[in-house]
């Protein structure tokens, strides 16, 4: 039986002291392990919706829930915790700790949430083993795991930050524009790491791109515009 990963209801949100929505969407349903491409032109609100998914803005009016919670009645407090036990989000600025080494940067998604690293338990490993194992699959070469974030390419920082998102198998993860800095082949590989972790860890796969080339590699896909009944593009 299938269950709902995301379930969205009358959800709008402006920008501060904006008066027309950015977002304005009456209802969309993801299902527990769908992998969904969200594309959309620049300046539509894809990068808006996704803060709003992982609790890092809060709707103007509208429900979102994750897995049965309701984001939106949940404290400040709740929503960081909430978000550090079941949501993996690559940032398009990857926010790693630029003065922690890549193993240290993928091992402090298991600092902040007991979830994560009870599913490691269960799995038999470490944050260390698991961190290691992430960033060997998803392409980062073993010399560079214990340089530090500010010393690699972007391209390497998406890496370390996908890592991130996936260790502990979090049920949603949220990746935006995460293949910006890598080659054509490269991405498709990158995407392909992707999709088996989410499948093995039976996670939901939001993934946000310009990239057309990858559209059709997705079970599911969905135009912003489609669905956000706004008047245009917010200049
Ligand atoms: N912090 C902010 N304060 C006010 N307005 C913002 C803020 N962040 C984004 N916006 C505005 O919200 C609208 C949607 O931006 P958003 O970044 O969500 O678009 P996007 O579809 O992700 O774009 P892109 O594809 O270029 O990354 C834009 O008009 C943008 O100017």
């Amino acid at each position: 039986m299938s269950t709902t990963s995301v379930a969205i209801s009358d959800l709008t949100f402006n920008w501060r002291g904006q008066t027309a929505p950015v977002i304005n969407i009456a209802a969309l349903h993801i299902q527990q392990g769908e992998q969904l491409i969200l594309q959309g032109p620049s300046g539509s609100g894809k990068s808006t919706l996704l803060s709003l998914l992982a609790g890092v803005h809060t709707p103007t009016q509208g429900q979102i829930e994750i897995n049965g919670v309701n984001l939106t009645t949940l404290s400040n407090r709740q929503r960081d915790r909430f978000r550090a036990d079941n949501i993996g989000y690559i940032f398009q600025q990857f926010n790693l700790l630029p003065y922690l080494d890549c193993l240290h940067n993928v091992q402090l998604a298991c600092d902040f949430s007991a979830r994560r690293r009870q599913q490691l338990q269960q799995k038999q490993t470490t944050p260390e083993q698991e961190s290691k194992r992430l960033l060997q699959r998803l392409g980062l070469p073993e010399e560079l795991f214990s340089r530090k974030a500010s010393q690699l390419s972007v391209g390497q920082q998406q890496r370390v930050a996908a890592a991130r998102a996936l260790i502990g198998a979090p049920p949603l993860i949220i990746a935006d524009e995460p293949t910006s800095a890598l080659d054509s082949d490269s991405r498709h590989d990158f995407l392909s790491l992707l999709f088996e972790e989410c499948q093995a860890a039976g996670s939901t796969l939001i993934f946000v791109t310009h990239d057309t080339d990858l559209t059709q590699r997705f079970q599911r896909q969905l135009r912003l515009q489609d669905i956000n009944a706004v008047s245009g593009v917010v200049l």
